[in-house]
């Protein structure tokens, strides 16, 4: 029986954005960092039902680690000037956009959508390197909907060293050398789970 997301009980019923100043950065290392805020978005509950009806999801084939391997979720990119499925996804984008105007020095342009069916649905070690993210400093700023999953970090090909659950509405931001110099995944659970989104804003040629 697949399991269901528990929307919140006191889930306010109008979308809003916290407020960036609340963000919370973690030094990793090697010039990577990770900023967190918890709960960002509010009320996304129907945001969420309408992201898993209404994004034109397909299966994902990717190149990784210089292979091509088949990732386990499904997926979608809105690409630089793209309509976003709704104005508060466009709003969060504006937002990070400016809050880290002047250490990013260029806009978020893409919205990369994930969606994770259940506890078999993940995605393997990795850094976002495909373009720029291999030999600049860049952002990937994630925005988590529906059931928890953990986000593992780890210093390239070394054992995992951080651990985020990233909850309905929850925002992390990876930042500095983060997709060069470490790695990133979203394990498989047989912990019973309900479905995961996940949207992440990168800017133009960051993968
Ligand atoms: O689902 C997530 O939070 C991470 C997704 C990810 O790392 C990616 O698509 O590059
Ligand atoms: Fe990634």
């Amino acid at each position: 029986m697949p399991v269901a997301f528990q929307p919140s009980l006191f889930d306010e019923d109008r979308t809003a954005l916290g407020d960036l100043a609340d963000l919370r950065r973690t030094t990793l290392g090697d010039g990577a960092w990770v900023d967190v805020l918890p709960g960002w978005l509010h009320g996304a509950d129907e945001l969420f039902a309408r992201l898993v009806r209404e994004v034109p999801w397909r299966s994902e084939s990717r190149e990784m680690y210089d292979r091509i391997v088949d990732v386990p979720r499904l997926v979608h990119t809105y690409g630089v000037g793209a309509e976003l499925p709704d104005p508060v996804l466009t709003e969060a984008r504006d937002a990070l956009t400016a809050h880290y105007a002047d250490e990013l020095g260029e806009p978020f342009v893409t919205a990369g959508c994930c969606y994770y069916r259940d506890g078999q649905d993940s995605v393997a070690w990795h850094g976002d390197n495909l373009g720029r993210g291999r030999t600049r400093d860049t952002m990937v700023a994630i925005v988590s909907f529906g059931s928890p999953r953990k986000l593992l970090l780890r210093p390239r090909g070394g054992s995992v060293a951080v651990t985020h659950a990233l909850g309905h509405g929850d925002l992390l931001v990876m930042g500095g050398s983060c997709q060069r110099t470490w790695e990133h995944a979203v394990p498989k659970t047989s912990r019973p789970v309900g479905p995961r989104v996940s949207v992440q804003f990168r800017p133009l040629n960051v993968f």
